[in-house]
C-alpha cells in the first residue's frame, strides 16, 4: 500500500495576542492530496491558525512542510511550497495581470520569463477573470477581487494552497465554480487547507474537517466520520448531519425546527 506523504505537520501550536491565548495545543497532519476544511464559530482562531501555518505569525510549537520546520526556511523557500490567500486583499492600484504576476515572485528575476507570463494567463483563465487583466485592482467588485486573489495563488504553482474563506463575497455559481476548481487542484495532487464559514458548502465539497472552538481542536474527521455532537458542541447550536446519497447536508438549529 502506498504511504501518504505528510505534507503539513502541526504540533503543539500555541498563539496569543497581547497575552490572550487564541490557539492552544493544536495538533494535526495533512497528507498529500488531501483537502482539509477548518470550521468553527467566529473568533475560534481559524484565521490565526492559517496564518501560523503560512509563517505569517510566529507561533509556539512547530509547523513542518514536507518534513521541514518553517522556522528553518526563508520566505522564498516557503513561497515555493505554500501559497496563502487571505480573507481580504488590499485592492491597490496594480493592474490585475501584474497582481497575479506577484505570485511568480519566488521564481522570477527582475523581469518575467515566458513561463511566468504563461502561468499568469493559465491562472486568470482558470478563474475566468482574464477579461479583467488590464483593470486596476481598485475597480473590481468584492467577488472579482476574491477570484483574482485565488488566481495569484494558483499562478504561484505551489504543492500546498491555504485559503481563508475563498467563497466569501461570491455569488452561488461562483461559489460552486471555486469549490470545483479547488477539487480539480486536489485531483492534480495539490494539498489544500481552507477556512470556511459556509457549513453547507464545506460539507458538500470538503473531505476532511478540523473543528476549532476557543483555540482548541474539538474534532478532526472525514466526511464519513462526522458526528452531530462535535458539530453541535463546536458551534453552540444543535447541528444534525443529514446524508442524501453522497451529499451531506447540515441542519442547523434542527432541534427548534
Ligand atoms: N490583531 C489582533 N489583535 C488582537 N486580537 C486579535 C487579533 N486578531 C485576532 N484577534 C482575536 O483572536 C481571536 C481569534 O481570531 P481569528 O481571526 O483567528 O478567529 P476566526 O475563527 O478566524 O474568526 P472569524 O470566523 O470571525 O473570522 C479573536 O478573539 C480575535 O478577536
Amino acid at each position: 500500500m502506498k504511504v501518504k506523504v505528510k505534507v503539513i505537520e502541526v504540533s503543539n501550536l500555541e498563539f496569543s495576542y497581547n497575552g490572550k491565548n487564541v490557539l492552544r495545543g493544536v495538533n494535526f497532519d495533512v497528507g498529500e492530496g488531501e483537502f482539509l476544511v477548518i470550521l468553527g464559530p467566529n473568533g475560534a482562531g481559524k484565521t490565526t491558525l492559517l496564518r501560523c501555518i503560512a509563517g505569517i505569525l510566529k507561533c509556539k510549537g512547530d509547523v513542518k512542510v514536507f518534513g521541514k520546520s518553517i522556522r528553518d526556511m526563508n520566505r522564498l523557500e516557503l513561497a515555493k511550497l505554500l501559497a496563502y490567500v487571505p480573507q481580504r486583499v488590499e485592492p491597490g492600484f496594480l493592474r490585475v495581470f501584474d497582481f497575479v504576476l506577484l505570485g511568480r515572485r519566488p521564481y522570477m528575476g527582475l523581469s518575467p520569463r515566458r513561463e511566468d507570463l504563461e502561468a499568469v494567463r493559465r491562472a486568470l483563465k482558470l478563474l475566468r477573470v482574464e477579461e479583467f487583466e488590464d483593470r486596476v485592482m481598485k475597480t473590481l467588485s468584492g467577488g472579482e477581487l476574491q477570484k483574482v486573489a485565488i488566481a495569484r495563488a494558483i499562478a504561484q504553482e505551489t504543492p500546498v494552497i491555504l485559503l481563508d474563506e475563498p467563497t466569501n463575497n461570491l455569488d452561488p455559481k461562483s461559489q460552486i465554480d471555486v469549490m470545483r476548481i479547488i477539487k480539480d487542484l486536489i485531483g492534480e495532487g495539490k494539498t489544500v487547507i481552507t477556512v470556511m464559514h459556509d457549513l453547507t458548502l464545506a460539507l458538500r465539497f470538503g473531505e476532511k474537517f478540523l473543528f476549532l472552538k476557543d483555540g482548541e481542536v474539538t474534532g478532526i474527521m472525514t466526511r464519513d466520520e462526522l458526528e452531530d455532537r462535535v458539530l453541535s458542541e463546536t458551534y453552540g447550536i444543535s447541528v444534525k448531519v443529514a446524508k442524501l446519497g453522497r451529499e451531506i447536508v447540515p441542519l442547523v438549529g434542527a432541534d427548534s425546527l
